[in-house]
């Protein structure tokens, strides 16, 4: 009991693998002259003998089917027999057996009974047919594994917890993964989160050889994950950003290694997924609703009857027994009236429509062959027909109220154009669309990029200073990884577009972010290289609305690159900055006018000894293992602040192809629609202009900013 207690709240895992062929070159590069024939004992020697200890994690394999062979007609029937009319009809069954009581011959109900059942049993089966086919298709997959130091191929069902597993390019992740190593630039791997949350991003991995993880009992929490990982004595914090989930893929990543944490059902993807349950429409619970109606009015009728019968039996039947016998053991009217009761319960069963339900089927199951088919849900483009996954559910298309919708990415297209941008007080882009600026002069510039104000380029080619200083900013400051594949052919690997579009205007405009190491940036600024060292990384969250970088320049200068929302950096800014202020909000308001995404970027020059000791508190908060976030955050906080502001950036990102046409058509159908984003207000206003969200007729749009519930509802009131 003891024992299941602790485990219900961390798993151990000993993991306790010789990986002396790691332990002595220490370093992922090494990895990448794998296979070699290397003598150690892999994790599961050693885990085997634990494995009677540790049996109840799970295995890989799968279980979304609901039924076997052998529990599929209990299970099944039970279900079915949920439904009132069906279990109204195997109650008359039963009627019918008692002689005294049945009127009509056994098979009159049992025929159609039987009928009822099979059709829906049939399309249960194939249903959960299927279901087995995916599952055992997934179980089936292959994986390398290491075992006892070489790469033996596996199904993914036989992985357990604690195995290394290989993956490569284009693979999809087995089960949850703690990121070892993997053949990019510092063990970076990068994954495609279709499955999970449509997010593209990287992942930062980490080396280990003999060691313990402890971490939180699997749960459904796909942004978050806390361990420790215990390595010769010392302890290191494990989270969320050193996980490859199960759901994800990899992409541009030739190889990597992970161990296995969670595995099956404990994985996250498993624990939001729920069991497959047996899903209700409106239009079933009015047949049931129905079906009880009528089950009152035949009780009802019946009653009336048996009365009747009981008053005629009391006053004339009794006295004619001679000539109307009573049935056999019947001994008064009242007796008679009661079985008769149940006589016409068997006799008016019709009145109770079995083949409701099976109609009700048959017509879904028609509806779903008309959404397939129909032509205006086909997108020609990728050659996607609209697809019913389920009958059981199609009804309810139409009974959709309301529409929760994301913006970018979903209603826009989630490609970000640099457009704009304000320089200290000066508005770059608000030119009529006619000759593109030629980059030719820049030969690392990237050839998709356009752009139309020449005064820019000038502004840049004459050195003026806080141009530079905006460009050098936005070339330093992100998360942005390049790809050099051949020499001069940069490619940006960007967890957010945003930045992606940023990094690619400064490259254009001369100052190429070119290569990315933990310590260093290098970045080619109008021909000449410069390697920053990256002191530290103020990253963003949507809490903060903001994120900075902390450099020091070849020359020796330490400066803090800040940008982010308005509305935050606005409040960090050197009060000498306040005319700049006004003439920077008034372009981020011309900006926002036209729905594009702004963010102010501002800087800081940092004095040295201050940052010395910034640093250090820094280091400590950044390995506590309790309340890290909140002392980092505090650090942040305390560094971010009296900047000088430098401009801000306009970036264009397009509604997708007829959503404002489609938004229209909703609103007609009354459906009322919901769509989330961070964007900067106005910005979110004019695009729900532009894509018929909102429109002049609606008199009152209104804001409403509390922040507590309370708050809100006063507003509304
Ligand atoms: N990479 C970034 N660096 C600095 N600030 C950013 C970055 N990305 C967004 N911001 C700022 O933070 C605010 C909130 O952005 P966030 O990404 O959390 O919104 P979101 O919910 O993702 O909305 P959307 O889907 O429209 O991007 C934005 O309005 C922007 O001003
Ligand atoms: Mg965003």
């Amino acid at each position: 009991m003891c024992f299941y207690f602790f485990f219900s709240f961390y798993f151990l895992l000993v993991l306790g693998f010789n990986y002396r062929w790691w332990n002595s070159q220490a370093g992922s590069d090494q990895l990448a002259t794998y296979p070699h024939p290397v003598p150690c004992s892999g994790p599961r020697s050693q885990k085997r003998e634990s494995d009677k200890q540790y049996h109840e994690l799970e295995s890989n394999s799968i279980k979304t089917s609901k039924y076997n062979f052998f529990t599929f007609l209990p299970l099944n029937l039970f279900e079915q027999f949920q439904r009132i009319a069906n279990a109204y009809f195997l109650f008359l069954l039963i009627l019918q057996l008692i002689p005294q009581i049945s009127s009509l011959s056994w098979f009159t109900t049992v025929v159609p009974l039987v009928l009822v059942l099979t059709v829906s049993g049939v399309k249960d089966a194939i249903d959960d047919f299927n279901r087995h086919r995916s599952d055992n298709h997934v179980n089936n997959r292959p994986v390398q594994v290491l075992i006892n130091g070489m790469l033996k191929d596996e199904k993914w069902m036989n992985v357990q917890v604690g195995d290394i597993i290989k993956l490569e390019n284009n693979n999809f992740v087995t089960a949850d993964l703690l990121l070892l190593s993997s053949s990019e630039p510092h063990s970076l791997t990068y994954i495609e989160t279709a499955e999970l949350d449509g997010k593209f991003s990287t992942i930062f991995s980490i080396l280990f050889f003999t060691g313990e993880v402890r971490c939180e009992a699997p749960n459904n929490k796909l942004d978050r994950f806390a361990g420790t990982l215990t390595l010769q004595g010392e302890k290191y914090a494990l989270d969320n950003e050193k996980m490859l989930l199960r759901g994800c893929t990899i992409r541009n990543t030739e190889w990597c290694f992970g161990l296995v944490i969670y595995a099956g059902p404990d994985t996250k993807l498993m624990q939001n997924s729920g069991k497959t349950t047996f899903k209700r429409t409106s239009i079933d619970r009015l047949m049931n609703v129905l079906v009880l109606v009528i089950f009152a009015f035949l009780a009802l009728m019946c009653l009336i009857l048996a009365i009747g019968n009981g008053i005629w039996e009391h006053d004339k039947g009794y006295y004619f027994q001679v000539y109307l016998p009573w049935a056999e053991g019947v001994t008064s009217a009242p007796y008679s009236a009661f079985l008769m009761f149940w006589s016409y319960v068997i006799i008016l069963n019709t009145v109770v429509p079995i083949s409701l339900y099976v109609s009700v089927e048959i017509i879904r199951l028609g509806n779903s062959f008309y959404i397939d088919w129909d032509r205006k849900m086909y997108y020609p483009v990728n050659d996607t027909p609209a697809q019913a996954r389920t009958t059981t559910l199609n009804e309810e298309l139409g009974q959709i109220k309301y529409i929760f919708s994301d913006k970018t990415g979903t209603l826009t297209q989630n490609i970000m154009c640099f457009n704009k941008c304000s320089i200290n007080g000066k508005s770059y882009g608000m030119v009529s669309k006619t000759e593109k600026v030629d980059f030719s002069y820049n030969q690392l510039a990237d050839p998709k990029f356009v752009f139309y104000d020449h005064s820019l380029v000038e502004a840049v080619k004459l050195n003026d200073a806080p141009t530079h200083m905006f460009f050098r900013l936005l070339s330093l400051c992100h998360t942005v990884m390049p790809e050099e594949k051949e020499e001069g052919n940069l490619v940006y690997q960007a967890q957010s577009p945003d930045e992606g579009a940023l990094v690619t205007a400064a490259r254009n405009f001369g100052f190429v972010f070119r290569a990315r190491t933990p310590e260093t940036i290098t970045v080619v600024e109008m021909g000449e290289t410069k390697i920053y060292k990256l002191l530290a990384i103020l990253d963003f969250n949507n809490v903060r609305k903001r994120m900075s970088v902390i450099v020091q320049s070849p020359e020796g200068d330490l400066t803090l690159y800040c940008k982010g929302a308005d509305t935050i950096l606005y409040e960090l800014l050197h009060s000498s900055c306040d005319a700049l202020k006004e003439e920077t909000t008034e372009h981020l308001n011309e900006f926002a006018g036209e729905g594009l995404r702004t963010l102010v970027v501002a800087y800081k020059n940092l004095d040295e000894k201050y940052f010395e000791n910034w640093i250090r508190r820094h280091h400590a908060a950044s390995t506590a293992l309790e309340g890290r976030e909140d002392k980092l955050s505090e650090l942040y906080e305390e560094i971010e602040k009296d900047l000088m502001l430098l401009g801000a950036t306009a970036i264009e990102d397009k509604l997708q192809d007829g959503v404002p046409q489609t938004i229209e058509t909703l609103a007609k159908a009354s459906i009322k629609i919901w769509v989330l984003t961070g964007d900067k207000q106005e910005t979110a206003v004019n695009i729900g202009y532009s894509c018929n969200l909102l429109n002049d007729d609606m008199a009152d749009v209104f804001i409403i900013e509390g922040s507590t519930s309370d708050a809100v509802l006063n507003e509304l009131r």
